[in-house]
C-alpha cells in the first residue's frame, strides 16, 4: 500500500520536509523518506539550523575542523556547516531531481534574515550562497518583503532558483509572482534558457490563524455581540487566504503572458504551503495539509506533522473546493473588523524578527563554542558584578541584540550613537585586520631600521601611547633599535632621552595624525637640529596632506607613512601609527595581526552582544557609569602595567564629554574595600606567568564587598593587540550606552588655544603674562584661577579646605608638569594613596602636557566631579627650541596655565602648586599636613 504521503504526490502535491539536521542526514533519514514516502524536497530556515546546531555536540567536529583558521568569523563557522548539510540533502535528492528532469527535488537555504530590508545585500548573499552550495537543485530562500521582491526578479534573471519565503498576503504574493515572471522575461530577452529555473512561493498558513484566532478569542471573552459569527470563522481565515492565492495562481498560468513563457519550457512558480504545523492543539494536527491539497503545489511539513499525516491524514483535492466559502470567510473577517491586511503586514515584520532572533541565538551559540575552542589564543574575560548591575547589563545586552548593535557598529550606523558623523570615524575596524598598512613595506622598513641602535618617536596622545605600550610590553627584537617615546615638552625628560642616544645615529619617527600638533613639531625641530639636519634619519607618520607631510618632503625624510583620516588618534594603534614604530622595533607586523585576529573576529558584526567580548565589556562599562560607577580602575599585573596609559586616553577622550562619561583611574595602588566609595569598576588585566603579589586576594575582597570586577586574562604578550581591539569596541559601545559621540573630543581644543595665546605673547614680549599667587613663600606659590574664596593664609589651610570639599563620587587629579620618571611616579602614587584612603575618593594622575592629549578631555568635558592639583616647577635646566624665543620650559608652563584656566572655566575645582625647586617631597608634606589638619 502506498503511504498517505505518496498519495499526496499522486494528487499533484509535492511533499517536502521542513527540517534538516546532521544526525538525520548521516543516518540516511532523508533517503528513507524519499524511498518510502515519495518525498521530493527539503526546506530549511534560521530556526531550523538554530535547533540543529545551537545546542548539543553534533556539529562540534565540523566547527572544530573549521576553527583552526584564526580568521574565521562566526558566520563563516556556522555557514560552513549549514552549507555542508544543504549539500548533503541536495545530493540525497539528486536522484529525484534527475528523475523528474528538474521539476522537483530541491533543497532550500535561506539568505541571512538580517538582510531582509536590503535588496542589494540580499542579491549579493543569494549569489554567494548559490556559488558556495554549487548544486543545481538548490533553491535560495529570499523573503517576499518590499526589499526582497526586486531581488527576486534579478536573481531569477540571473538563473538562480528561488524559494520566496515569508509570504502572508495576497498582495505580496502577487508582487512576487510578477517579479518571477518579469525575471524570466528578462532572460528570454537576453536569449538565456528558462527551462531549468525553479521557484516556489511559500505561503505561511498557520501563523495567520494564530493571530486572527487570538483576536477572535479576545473579543468572544469580552462578550462580543458577534460571537457566533466570529466563532464561525475561527481557524478558517488562513485556509481561505491560501485558497484565494491558488485562484490567483491558476489565473496567472492560464494567462497569455505565462503561456508564452511556458511555451519556452518555463516551469511555473508553485505555491508552497509553509507553517503547516498547527499551533492550536484544539485543531486536528493535519488541518493545514488536509485542507490545502491541490495540483502543482508543495506542502513542506515539520517531521511531527509529516508523521501525523502519514498516520491519519486525508487525501482529497480540497484546495479548489468551495472557493465561494473561502471568499465568504474573508468577507466576514472584513465585516467583523478583523484586519487581515494589518495581520499579514505584522506577520512579515515578526517573521523577519523571529528568524533574526533565531539567527542571533544560533550565532551566539556558535560564537560561544568558537571562543571556547580558541582557548588561550583568545584573551579571556569574566565579570563579577553586583546583582543589580548584572541585571542591567544582561538587559542591555538583550536590547542591544534586538537592536542589532554588533552589526550596526560594523556597518557604521551613526544612529547607534548620536546620529552625527560617527560613521566617518570607523576606519579602525578595517585597520584591525591589517588592512590600513602595507605590511610588506613595513617589513622592508623594519629591516632598514636594524642599522640604528635607537629610535625616538615624537608624538602625542594616540600617536605616542600605543607605540609606548608596544615598546614596553613587546620590546624590540634582537638587532632592532630600542624605541624611546617622547611625548612631552618637559625639558628634563627631553634631556634624558637626548643623553641616552647618539642623535646623529638615531632613527626619528615623527608621528602626528593632524601633522600640526605643537609638541611633535617643536620636538622635530629640536632633534632635527641635534641630528645635524639629516632628513634621511627621519620618517613621518601622518594623515595625507598634513603640514607634517610637507615638512617631511621639504627636509628629505626617508619615508612618510600615511594614516587613515577615518581613524581618530586614540583609535589608531592598529594602523600605521602603531605599526610603523612596531616595525622599527623589529616586531613582525603580519604575525601581530594574526595574533590579534581571534579577538577581531570574536568581536565581529555577527557575534551577538552577549557573546561578543567587546560589546559585553562596553555594556558593563556603560551600565556601570549610568549608576555612578564611572571610575574605571585599571589594575594590571606587572607585565601589562604600561597598557593603562593607552587605555586611559581611549576611555577618557572617547566618553568624557557633555558632563558625562567614564573617568579612567590608572596606576593607583590597590586598597582595601573601605578605601573606596561606590563609584568604581575594577578591571584586572592579568598576563599569564606574572607574579600575583597578593593582587588576587585584594581583588577578591573588593568583589566580595560589592565592587564590580572584570577580569581579563592574556596568555602571552604577543596577544596584546587583542586588548587594543576589545577595548576599542567596548569604548564605542559604552559611548552608545552613555549617549555620546565617542569619536570627537570637543573640549581639547580650548586648552590648546589658551596655551598658544600665552606662547605667542611670550614670543613677542619675552615673558609670560604676570599672575598673582594666592600664597607664596621661598619654596612654593599657589594659584587658583578666578577663585577668591580661598583666603591667602597658609598653604596647608588652602589645601585642606580644598581636600575637605571632596565628596562621594568626586575624584582628585594630580596634574604634574614635571619629568615623568620613576621617582616622581612613586611620589605621586604615595600622594594619591594618602588622599584616596583619607577621603575614599578616586584619584587620577597625569604628567603634563602628555595627559592633555589623553585624559585631559574627560577632565574638562566629563563629569564635573573633579578636583585637580596642578603641579608646576621652574625648569632647571631648561632647553631652547630652535627658531623660538620660548624655551621648552616656558611652553610647558604656558600649557599648565592654559589648562588651569580652561579647567576652571569648565567648573572643575583646580589649584596650581608651583614648586620653585621642583621638589615633590614638599608637596607630599603639604598634602599630609592638609589631610591631618
Ligand atoms: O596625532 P596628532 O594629530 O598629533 O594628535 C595627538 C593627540 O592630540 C589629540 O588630538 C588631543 O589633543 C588626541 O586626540 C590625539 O591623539
Amino acid at each position: 500500500m502506498t503511504s498517505r504521503l505518496q498519495q499526496l504526490h499522486e494528487a499533484g502535491q509535492a511533499v517536502w520536509l521542513d527540517f534538516v539536521d546532521r544526525k538525520f542526514l548521516k543516518a540516511d533519514g532523508l533517503k528513507k523518506l524519499v524511498a518510502e514516502d515519495g518525498l521530493t524536497g527539503v526546506t530549511s530556515n534560521p530556526s531550523i539550523f538554530e535547533k540543529a546546531m545551537g545546542s548539543g555536540e553534533a556539529y562540534d567536529e565540523g566547527f572544530n575542523a573549521f576553527l583552526g583558521k584564526a580568521d574565521a568569523s562566526v558566520t563563516d563557522t556556522y555557514e560552513a556547516q549549514a552549507i555542508a548539510d544543504i549539500q548533503g540533502a541536495a545530493d540525497d535528492l539528486r536522484p529525484v531531481y534527475d528523475r523528474l528532469d528538474g521539476r522537483d527535488g530541491y533543497v532550500s537555504l535561506e539568505v541571512s534574515p538580517y538582510l531582509a530590508n536590503d535588496t542589494d545585500a540580499t542579491i549579493a548573499e543569494a549569489r554567494r550562497l548559490w556559488a558556495a552550495v554549487d548544486r543545481p537543485n538548490l533553491m535560495v530562500k529570499v523573503p517576499g518583503t518590499d526589499a526582497g521582491t526586486p531581488a527576486i526578479r534579478r536573481l531569477i534573471a540571473n538563473g538562480i532558483n528561488i524559494n520566496v519565503t515569508l509570504l502572508f498576503s495576497q498582495d505580496a504574493y502577487q508582487a512576487v509572482a510578477e517579479a518571477f515572471i518579469a525575471g524570466l522575461e528578462k532572460r528570454v530577452k537576453e536569449g538565456a534558457p528558462i527551462d531549468r529555473i525553479a521557484s516556489v512561493a511559500s505561503f505561511f498558513v498557520s501563523r495567520i490563524d494564530a493571530q486572527i484566532d487570538k483576536a477572535i478569542d479576545t473579543r468572544m471573552e469580552a462578550g462580543d455581540p458577534e460571537a457566533d459569527a466570529l466563532k464561525a470563522i475561527r481557524g478558517k481565515v488562513a485556509i481561505a487566504n491560501a485558497k484565494l492565492a491558488y485562484v490567483h495562481y491558476q489565473e496567472l498560468i492560464a494567462g497569455d503572458r505565462w503561456q508564452a513563457l511556458a511555451a519556452k519550457g518555463a516551469m511555473p512558480q508553485r505555491l508552497l504551503w509553509a507553517s503547516t504545523g498547527t499551533k492550536d492543539p484544539a485543531y486536528p494536527d493535519t488541518l493545514y495539509i488536509d485542507t490545502l491539497i491541490g495540483r502543482d503545489t508543495v506542502n513542506t511539513m515539520p517531521p511531527k506533522t509529516m508523521d501525523a499525516f502519514r498516520d491519519h491524514g486525508t487525501v482529497a483535492e480540497t484546495l479548489t473546493g468551495d472557493i465561494e466559502g473561502a471568499r465568504h470567510v474573508l468577507a466576514e473577517a472584513r465585516r467583523l473588523g478583523l484586519d487581515l491586511g494589518q495581520v499579514t503586514a505584522d506577520l512579515v515584520g515578526s517573521g523577519v524578527t523571529q528568524f533574526a532572533d533565531a539567527a542571533d541565538q544560533l550565532l551566539g551559540a556558535v560564537a560561544g563554542k568558537r571562543n571556547a575552542f580558541l582557548g588561550d589564543r583568545l584573551n579571556g574575560m569574566t565579570a563579577q558584578l553586583p546583582a543589580s548591575l548584572d541585571k542591567a547589563v544582561e538587559a542591555r545586552l538583550e536590547t542591544a541584540r534586538a537592536d542589532a548593535w554588533s552589526r550596526r557598529l560594523w556597518a557604521g550606523d551613526a544612529g547607534l550613537w548620536t546620529g552625527g558623523d560617527e560613521a566617518k570615524w570607523l576606519g579602525w575596524l578595517a585597520a584591525a585586520k591589517g588592512e590600513q598598512v602595507d605590511q610588506a613595506a613595513l617589513a622592508t622598513f623594519g629591516e632598514k631600521a636594524r642599522s640604528y641602535k635607537d629610535a625616538v618617536l615624537l608624538g602625542m596622545g594616540g600617536s605616542s601611547l600605543g607605540p609606548e605600550v608596544l615598546s614596553l610590553i613587546l620590546g624590540s627584537a634582537a638587532g632592532s633599535p630600542k624605541l624611546h617615546v617622547l611625548d612631552t615638552t618637559d625639558p628634563g625628560q627631553i634631556a634624558t632621552v637626548l643623553a641616552a642616544i647618539d642623535p646623529a645615529g638615531t632613527l626619528f619617527i615623527v608621528s602626528s595624525k593632524s601633522g600640526s600638533t605643537m609638541e611633535p613639531e617643536l620636538l622635530r625641530a629640536f632633534f632635527f637640529e641635534k641630528a645635524g639636519g639629516q632628513g634621511a634619519h627621519f620618517v613621518a607618520v601622518t594623515d595625507p596632506g598634513s603640514h607634517l607631510e610637507k615638512t617631511a618632503a621639504r627636509d628629505g625624510f626617508a619615508a612618510v607613512f600615511a594614516g587613515d583620516p577615518a581613524i581618530g588618534g586614540r583609535y589608531s594603534v592598529l594602523s600605521a601609527f602603531g605599526m610603523v614604530p612596531a616595525a622599527a622595533m623589529g616586531i613582525d607586523v603580519a604575525a601581530f595581526y594574526t595574533a590579534t585576529a581571534p579577538m577581531v573576529f570574536a568581536c565581529g558584526p555577527d557575534a551577538p552582544p552577549a557573546a561578543n567580548p567587546g560589546v559585553r565589556l562596553g555594556a558593563i562599562l556603560g551600565e556601570a557609569a549610568a549608576i555612578g560607577r564611572d571610575k574605571l580602575t585599571i589594575v594590571p599585573s606587572a607585565g601589562l602595567a604600561p597598557f593603562g596609559a593607552w587605555l586611559e586616553q581611549l576611555i577618557a577622550e572617547s566618553t568624557g564629554k557633555q558632563g558625562k562619561g567614564i573617568v579612567p583611574v590608572d596606576l593607583e595602588p590597590v586598597g582595601t574595600p573601605e578605601s573606596y566609595g561606590t563609584d568604581r569598576v575594577f578591571v584586572h588585566l592579568h598576563l599569564a606567568g606574572d607574579e600575583d603579589d597578593g593582587l588576587e586576594t585584594k581583588l577578591k575582597a573588593l568583589a566580595a564587598a560589592g565592587h564590580p570586577l572584570v577580569s581579563i586574562s592574556v596568555a602571552s604578550r604577543e596577544l596584546i593587540g587583542q586588548e587594543f581591539f576589545r577595548w576599542e569596541i567596548a569604548t564605542a559601545v559604552a559611548g552608545a550606552v552613555i549617549g555620546i559621540d565617542p569619536f570627537n573630543q570637543p573640549d581639547v581644543e580650548d586648552a590648546k588655544i589658551a596655551t598658544r595665546k600665552l606662547v605667542d605673547a611670550y614670543e613677542k614680549s619675552g615673558a609670560l603674562e604676570p599672575e598673582t599667587p594666592l600664597y607664596e613663600d621661598a619654596e612654593i606659590a599657589i594659584f587658583a584661577a578666578g577663585d577668591a574664596s580661598l583666603a591667602p593664609t597658609d598653604p596647608v589651610a588652602i589645601l585642606s579646605a580644598r581636600l575637605a570639599g571632596l565628596g562621594a563620587g568626586d575624584y582628585l587629579g594630580i596634574l604634574a608638569y614635571v619629568e615623568r620618571d620613576a621617582a616622581h611616579e612613586a611620589a605621586i602614587a604615595r600622594i594619591r594613596t594618602a588622599i584616596r584612603d583619607a577621603r575614599a575618593v578616586a584619584t587620577v594622575a597625569g604628567f603634563g602636557p602628555r595627559f592633555l592629549h589623553s585624559t585631559g578631555q574627560a577632565y574638562k568635558g566629563g563629569p564635573a566631579t573633579g578636583m585637580f592639583i596642578e603641579v608646576t616647577r621652574d625648569p632647571d635646566p631648561d632647553l631652547a627650541i630652535p627658531h623660538h624665543r620660548a624655551s621648552f620650559g616656558t611652553v610647558q608652563l604656558a600649557q599648565a596655565r592654559g589648562d588651569l584656566d580652561v579647567l576652571a572655566a569648565r567648573g572643575q575645582r583646580v589649584l596650581r602648586i608651583h614648586l620653585k625647586h621642583g621638589d615633590l617631597a614638599r608637596l607630599e608634606t603639604l598634602v599630609t599636613a592638609a589631610l591631618n589638619a
